[in-house]
């Protein structure tokens, strides 16, 4: 099914809300025509070993060049819908396509390289930031030149002063952000943010935040974050999945999150403005 926005596939009538997002998006819509989708979800589900419901039916498209956040209460499946998206969960075959094609039928090194991730804590290999950036191309027998992992620090928005740098000479924040190049030095298509400022102060919050808004504009990178911050979902996402019980009850613009109508969606907005 090719769709211009994103919304969530579902055969009953769109609320005037989801209308509302339709045109807000329509801008997509050209690129939606020519392959602008990127991730189409259906119908993923998920059980727990011990039979609890973790995903009951998720179904949404994901257009190309978007910041879609995910918010919703704790425990409520948002970390396991991204974790799907690259297959640190391997979700049921018919369930998750990108670019049309089932990611069960796509190698999971390339999916991964394709769409990369980043964690609330970065996680800093040995060696120095040079080293961490090359890691990935590395491994596929590319090796980056200097200019390459100066361009990549400058993305991540650190200094060339980094370049030497080891994982105990780094701040949490500029951790991530070391993260982050290294995530792109694989040229992924997609990024997935798990909670990435969740332990960073305001000002790496910022950093990081506007290298998000920059691969947005500058290389059309979609972005899938999950966020506790609605504050953060306001200033940079384009639109917002609010996930109550593993469900989808909403996808809202960020502007217009007051008009949520699902009272659980509605609750945790209040407690959390
Ligand atoms: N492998 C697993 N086995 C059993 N239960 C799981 C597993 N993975 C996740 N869960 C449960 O699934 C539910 C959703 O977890 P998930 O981490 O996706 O939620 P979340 O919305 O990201 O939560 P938070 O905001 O607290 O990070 C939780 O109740 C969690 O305990």
């Amino acid at each position: 099914m090719a769709m211009a926005s994103i919304c969530q596939v579902q055969s009953s009538p769109l609320s005037e809300a989801q209308e509302c997002l339709l045109q807000v998006v329509d801008g997509e819509e050209e690129a939606a025509a020519n392959n602008g989708l990127k991730f189409q979800i259906r119908d993923l589900r998920k059980v727990s070993d011990a039979g609890v419901p973790i995903l009951n039916g998720i179904n949404v498209d994901i257009p190309k060049g978007m910041v879609v956040g995910i918010i919703g209460p704790s425990g409520s499946g948002k970390s396991t819908v991204l974790r799907a998206l690259n297959r640190l969960w391997e979700p049921p075959r018919g369930t998750v396509f990108l670019h049309g094609r089932d990611i069960l039928d796509l190698d999971v090194l390339s999916l991964r390289r394709k769409v990369g991730m980043l964690f609330q804590l970065p996680a800093i290999f040995e060696g120095t930031v040079a080293d961490n950036i090359r890691y990935g191309p590395q491994l596929r027998g590319q090796k980056l030149s200097d200019k390459e992992v100066y361009r990549l620090l400058t993305l991540a928005d650190l200094d060339s002063s980094f370049y030497n740098k080891t994982g105990n000479e780094l701040s949490v924040g500029q951790a991530q952000r070391v993260a982050l190049a290294r995530t792109l030095a694989n040229e992924p298509e997609v990024l997935l943010l798990d909670e990435p400022t969740s332990a960073l102060d305001p000002i790496s919050t910022q950093n990081i935040e506007d290298c998000i808004v920059k691969l947005k504009k500058q290389k059309g990178m979609t972005v899938v974050m999950v966020s506790h911050s609605i504050k953060q979902i306001q200033r940079i996402a384009d639109v917002v999945c609010l996930l109550v019980n593993g469900e989808i009850v909403e996808i809202l613009k960020p502007d217009l999150l007051s008009e949520a109508k699902h009272p659980m969606a509605l609750k945790f907005l209040e407690l959390s403005s």
